[in-house]
């Protein structure tokens, strides 16, 4: 059970980049939502670290005005806010000066002393990522009353843009701090549903014997954004959907879908099962890149009557720009559970749809019964899960549909979680930071996780980076991305499954 504030002990957050985008939308309204229902510590402090002139006073009504936009909470309570935001203060200092970490030694200094037992420092990197190497030397020098060990240190994405890379920097993490301090985030090991993937599959004796190459036919996860990039040009056309979305995100779902049952919820033996996936699945050579994987990028186009840019004329883009907007592979993983299984995978922005979905599709029945106009909306069972926007498990089975004839028809059995729990379910940010405060790492990346999923798609990488010539744009914005995601999965005779846009329900 996660500790209430009466059994937390006292804690100091410092969020480098606490004046940034992901601080307004995402981390300050987890932590008031952790205060209001009641996980926040009795005595902690959040220190907002950034360059831009404010007083605590001028800071917060920044961070109040994130919190009234982004929240699920909605509008803050004033006599709330007012409590917890006497927690707040603000540090206006530069990431690469040595003073801004003296005075952050001094503050904290000051709440050891001040506090019944030494704080723990969490250090939130919400800042570019050539920010994460000099904060991390500086942080890990500072003098803490209760030892280093009580210093935690979160690090946002992207963890490297390569395999080198990220290697470079978990060699650096790992001289300053030990693996157990070091929490590399990635936001959707937080999300309700993703989580709901260990119990459905490991608190359910009902699934695990056929989770397996013997009756499953194909896996597809698709994660698709109808946002394009929004004012983050400068960012994504360094990296794009591959680096973005698939080799983080996307590739934890599949090891979760994928992965053997660990011995007990332990932070590792969880870990240890979702790395044993990346290092199963088959490696692509030259050829197999061409044949598996496959990227667009987004024309211009018309969203709900509003006309939208093409990828390149956005905003801190190369207007010649290759960078993939869009990207869609096929796995395969080399072991007894999932020989010759497919796994489709795809991503993108700028689509049809916004949803998040992982859909389980199971082998035919060995002999067909019944005569073909009674089976002629045939559909092979399947298992959806659906992360967002819907909440949902639904598993399709063939029913009869009610009359004098015998007539197959594919019916739905639901796990709704807005019908089931009338509460509405914690953001993954809230669920992290949460576990970073309890010292929990079962839905954080270690170090090896992160660089087998790199050391998995450098092929990939090394070889889209040598074909510059490309047919961009390949896809127009409200579309389901590319022709040849839809001929990679077709080729197989399967179609990408799309989640029928939730209706209403008709109040009678
Ligand atoms: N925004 C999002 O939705 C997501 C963001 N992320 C990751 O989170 C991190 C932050 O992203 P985001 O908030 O969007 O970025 P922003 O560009 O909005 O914010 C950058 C932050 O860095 C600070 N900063 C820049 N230079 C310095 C410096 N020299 N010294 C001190 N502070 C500095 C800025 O503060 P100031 O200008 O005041 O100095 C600002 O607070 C990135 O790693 C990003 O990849 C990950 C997932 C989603
Ligand atoms: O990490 C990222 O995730 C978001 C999508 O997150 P979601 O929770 O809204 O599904 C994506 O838009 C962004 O480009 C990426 O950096």
């Amino acid at each position: 059970m996660k500790k209430k504030a009466n059994e937390q002990k006292p804690t100091i957050f410092t969020i480098f980049g606490g004046t940034g985008d992901l601080a307004a939308r995402k981390l300050i309204p987890a932590l008031y939502n952790l205060f209001l229902d009641g996980y926040m510590p009795k005595e902690f402090t959040i220190v907002g670290l950034g360059r831009t002139e404010y007083n605590d006073e001028s800071y917060k009504e920044v961070l109040l005005d994130g919190l009234n936009k982004y929240s699920r909470s909605g509008v803050a309570d004033p006599a709330k806010w007012g409590e917890f935001s006497s927690n707040i203060i603000y540090l206006q200092s530069d990431a690469s000066k040595e003073k801004t970490y003296k005075d952050l030694e001094q503050i904290i200094a000051d709440r050891d002393e001040q506090w019944a037992e030494a704080a723990t420092v969490i250090h939130y990197l919400s800042v570019a990522p050539q920010f994460f190497p000099v904060i991390s030397e500086y942080i890990s020098k500072i003098k803490m009353a209760g030892g280093k060990e009580k210093c935690r240190i979160v690090i946002e994405k992207p963890f490297g843009r390569d395999l080198e890379t990220a290697k470079e920097l978990n060699e650096l993490l790992q001289s300053l701090f030990d693996e157990s301090q070091i929490y590399r985030i990635d936001h959707y090991l937080g999300k309700e549903t993703v989580q709901n993937m260990m119990a459905f599959r490991f608190a359910n004796a009902l699934f695990e014997p056929i989770w397996n190459r013997n009756f499953i036919e194909h896996v597809q996860i698709s994660v698709t954004e109808d946002i394009g990039i929004e004012d983050r040009g400068g960012y994504y056309d360094g990296s794009g959907a591959l680096r973005d979305m698939l080799q983080n995100h996307i590739l934890q779902v599949l090891c979760l879908v994928a992965m053997e049952p660990p011995v007990s919820f332990n932070a590792d033996e969880v870990r240890n099962r979702r790395v044993d996936v990346l290092k199963a699945i088959r490696r692509f050579g030259p050829e197999e890149v061409k044949h598996n994987a496959v990227r667009g990028q987004y024309a211009g186009g018309w969203v709900g009557g509003k006309e939208v840019n093409g990828y390149r004329e956005e905003k801190g883009v190369d207007p010649n720009s290759n960078t993939e907007t869009f990207c869609a592979f096929k796995f395969f993983i080399d072991n007894w559970r999932w020989q010759n299984v497919p796994f489709y995978v795809r991503t993108g922005k700028r689509m049809h749809q916004k949803s998040s979905v992982i859909s389980i599709q199971f082998k035919d029945v060995p002999h067909p019964i019944f005569p073909s106009h009674a089976s002629e909306n045939w559909q092979q069972n399947r298992l959806i899960i659906s992360i967002q926007p819907e909440m949902s498990i639904r598993l399709q089975v063939q029913a009869k549909r009610p009359g004098l004839d015998m007539i197959l028809n594919p019916v739905d059995m639901v796990f709704d979680y807005d019908g089931t729990y009338p509460k509405e379910s914690p953001e993954a940010y809230e669920t992290l930071l949460l576990d970073a405060m309890e010292g929990d790492q079962t839905l954080f990346m270690r170090g090896d996780q992160v660089e087998a999923a790199w050391e998995l798609l450098m092929p990939v990488i090394d070889n889209w980076e040598g074909r510059k010539s490309l047919n961009f744009p390949n896809y127009p914005a409200d579309s389901w991305g590319p022709e040849i995601a839809e001929a990679l999965i077709a080729k197989d005779g399967f179609h990408w499954f799309t989640m029928p846009v939730k209706s209403k329900s008709k109040k009678k």
